[in-house]
């Protein structure tokens, strides 16, 4: 309707239009038989276009929906990043191809492969011609292969390109009009994110590291580097309490499969996680045992080469979703000691004399809002991880819940923790001898490194079973005594201490009396 139509006339309009069809059999054989041939015509021909459109959904009601393959001029690796994605290609394609595969593999009859991009993997896809179909809330859609148009072509090559050659594909969706809504409010966002969620899956996973990055220099610099992630450590492989891995693991999942619940109580996507405890008791193997079984990658900040809160902001938005942020030795790292301080000096020494050295320093306050800033809620879907030997020196700002949500301490081993380490190094579960080994752990402290260092260094001199859980047993005998020996001399350390004490204390109070005296 033309702005500004009064509605009568709109209404008349309406009818007229909407009569068209009935009009135009009754005035066909009249026009036919007295008005001039041209006229005939023109009113056949608007009758065509209006209304062929209306006749053939009730003939066809399906709808078609193309979606092409990208030039792969400008394809490259697969990327789960908010940063990134405003300046890659359009992945819609990939990731409707990695939706169908599963239902390829088990629809379609001439099927292709391809190699995952990255990973071992493979992608199935379905040969040209072929369809599957899929079901979405109660609808039923088919999904089938067909060669790009060429005018698609056309128009994305200019006719030139890396396609030349091969003919670019296109997954075509068919679907009832009446789910029209469905397709296109809900069933095209449902595909995509299981797309993506598969490619993710279907990748290797990275281990970052920050570079040092100049304050001044452009966004573009690449704040990480990477290499893949190929730790072996999973939680069966870990050892502790079972209770209390299993409540880990609940949280870790919990977290993972709650996105509407985060979304709906307006809480940022993330959680926090502080591991504690002496070193090697497993805070480091934990958070690749954490990185195996969500399938994220792995970031490990190193805070000692970041210069400024403004350095540590660039770095955070420069990381995907579906990651584990991690600091090490976080008491080390704040507290501004070490090889933080020479860190500072260096640069202190490099910077012109107009910044003060306040400028250049990651205070806590740059840390918590790093954490939990407004920052920090870009992306979503991360997880942070502070290791600390020493809790207790931690600022409580830092760990309050809300930003560590979950403390988990992890201790000296006892005997739960060992049997997974049996089964990891001996591949037994129970032997005679872990009565043994029982009784001498509850009696010393000695961490999971120590008793992993043992039985391996057993298993690689070649010992069998007895052998190995003997060498553990005397080593454990050993610390057992190395302890008590530890404790006699700081036992007799602290008396001559106290009689020291007590003698300055007669000394003074015997002068005291001598003065008084006087
Ligand atoms: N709980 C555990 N389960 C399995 N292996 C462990 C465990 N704890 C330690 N280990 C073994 O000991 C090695 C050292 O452990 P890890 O580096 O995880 O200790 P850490 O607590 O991070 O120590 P640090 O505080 O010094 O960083 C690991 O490579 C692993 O082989
Ligand atoms: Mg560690």
């Amino acid at each position: 309707m033309a702005a500004g139509e009064p509605g009568a006339m709109a209404r008349v309009r309406h009818w007229v239009l909407g009569n068209f069809a009935t009009s135009w059999f009754l005035l066909a054989p009249l026009l036919a038989a007295y008005a001039p041939r041209r006229l005939f015509l023109t009113y056949f021909n608007l009758f065509l276009r209006r209304h062929a459109r209306r006749l053939l959904t009730v003939v066809d009601p399906y709808l078609t929906l193309d979606i092409s393959e990208k030039p792969s001029s400008d394809s490259s690796s697969y990327y789960y990043s908010r940063y990134e994605s405003e300046t890659k290609r359009d992945t819609t394609f990939d990731e409707v191809k990695a939706y169908l595969s599963g239902a390829c593999a088990g629809d379609a009859r001439e099927l292709r492969a391809e190699g995952a991009e990255e990973g071992d993997g493979l992608v199935i896809s379905m040969r040209e011609g072929q369809d599957v179909s899929d079901e979405f809330q109660g609808a039923t859609l088919f999904w089938s292969s067909v060669p790009a148009d060429d005018a698609d072509l056309q128009e994305h090559h200019g006719g030139q390109g890396a396609h030349q050659g091969r003919r670019r594909r296109c997954q075509r969706l068919t679907f009832h009009q009446r789910h029209r809504r469905l397709v296109v409010d809900e069933y095209l966002p449902h595909v995509r994110r299981r797309g993506r969620e598969i490619l993710f899956n279907n990748r290797r996973r990275r281990l970052y590291t920050n570079n040092r990055i100049n304050s001044y220099s452009s966004m573009d610099e690449d704040a990480w580097s990477y290499v893949d992630f190929d730790h072996p450590t999973t939680f069966d492989t870990l050892a502790m309490d079972p209770a209390k891995k299993k409540e880990i693991m609940d949280d870790l999942d919990a977290f993972r499969n709650n996105r509407d619940l985060y979304r709906r109580t307006g809480k940022p996507w993330k959680r926090g996680y502080l591991l504690h405890g002496p070193p090697g008791t497993g805070k480091s193997t934990m958070i690749a045992a954490m990185a195996n079984h969500l399938n994220y990658d792995i970031y490990d900040v190193e805070l000692t080469i970041i210069e400024t809160n403004n350095d540590l902001r660039k770095l955070l938005i420069q990381t995907t979703g579906k990651s584990i942020i991690v600091i090490e030795d976080i008491d080390c790292s704040l507290d501004l000691t070490g090889d933080r301080r020479r860190a500072n000096k260096d640069r202190n020494k490099r910077r012109s004399s107009s910044y003060s050295s306040d400028d250049s320093k990651v205070t806590l306050s740059g840390l918590l809002n790093f954490v939990d800033g407004l920052w920090s809620a870009c992306g979503g879907e991360r997880i942070v991880v502070f290791t600390t030997n020493h809790v207790d020196t931690l600022d409580p700002a830092l760990i309050r819940r809300g930003r560590m949500d979950m403390h988990i301490e992890m201790s000296y081993c006892g005997f739960q923790a060992f049997k997974t380490l049996a089964k990891n190094y001996l591949g037994v579960e129970l032997h005679r001898m872990f009565a043994d080994v029982e009784e001498q752990l509850r009696e010393v402290d000695v961490t999971p490194a120590d008793v992993a260092e043992c039985l391996m260094t057993a298993k690689r001199s070649g010992y069998g079973e007895d052998a190995s859980l003997e060498c553990l047993i005397d080593e454990l005998k050993k610390k057992k005594a190395e302890a008590a020996a530890a404790a006699a001399e700081a036992q007799a350390d602290q008396q001559d201490q106290d009689d020291h004490d007590s003698d300055e204390d007669s000394e003074g109070s015997d002068e005291y009396s001598e003065e008084s005296e006087e």
